[in-house]
């Protein structure tokens, strides 16, 4: 199982990067708006700084082959070969997801809303899908069952094609998409912050040390 984490919060990278396992981070450009106008390529170096084995997925802003094309080689050229393209899955995305892979590019095919539009990104050789579950759960599809549909075509027709789940709005749907057979997440930092700071979870840790200290009136083993 990979965990990535849909941001570019240097911040919030940082600290997550030293509690979780974390594998790599995710963006698209609704998530570097939310940062401003910042220079994408130099804050993303930036990031892989604080861990250098983090994977990155930069999204496409091309809505055409040509101009896809460009995007994905601007991103290369500044950022490496091992940056993986986010390319949107339309008809154009699509015709250039296979030409991008002609060309050895690393693809996560993104904006999955349907099983069938992931199983066009797989048949043309992407790297990652990524479904959108929280957008898919509004518009009333058993998300459960595609992910599970997904992996088990991905198994029985021996592809590569690794599911990278996006667009989580709860922990509950992180866990299930990952029972359902993901091989991959991206969560936004604040939802794992949201179980790692959890007034619960930390009303029990001090009830134990309070047992403890009435116990043996020290806080120390
Ligand atoms: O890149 C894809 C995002 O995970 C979409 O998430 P969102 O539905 O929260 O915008």
């Amino acid at each position: 199982m990979k965990l990535l984490l849909d941001s570019i919060s240097k911040n919030e990278i940082e600290v997550l990067n030293s509690v979780i396992d974390c594998y790599g981070v995710t963006s698209n450009p609704t998530i570097v708006k939310k940062h401003g106008k910042v220079n994408l390529f130099e804050h993303l170096k930036e990031i892989k700084k604080i861990n250098v084995d983090l994977e990155l997925h930069v999204q496409v802003v091309g809505q055409t082959k040509e101009k896809i094309l460009k995007d994905a080689k601007n991103i290369v050229d500044a950022l490496g070969s091992d940056i993986f393209i986010k390319v949107p899955v339309d008809k154009e995305g699509l015709c250039t997801i296979k030409e991008l892979k002609k060309k050895g590019y690393r693809v996560t095919a993104t904006a999955i809303y349907s099983e069938f539009q992931a199983i066009l990104a797989v048949m043309n050789g992407a790297d990652y899908i990524a479904p959108y579950i929280n957008r898919m759960s509004n518009m009333e599809k058993n998300t459960v069952e595609i992910i599970k549909n997904l992996r088990r075509f991905i198994d029985h027709e021996k592809y590569s094609t690794q599911i990278l789940a996006a667009s989580f709005k709860n922990i509950g749907q992180v866990t299930e998409i990952i029972n359902a057979g993901a091989h991959a997440v991206t969560v936004n930092p604040y939802l794992i912050n949201e179980v790692l700071l959890s007034p619960t979870v930390n009303k029990a840790i001090d009830q134990f040390v309070d047992d403890w200290e009435i116990t043996f009136n020290r806080k120390e083993i």
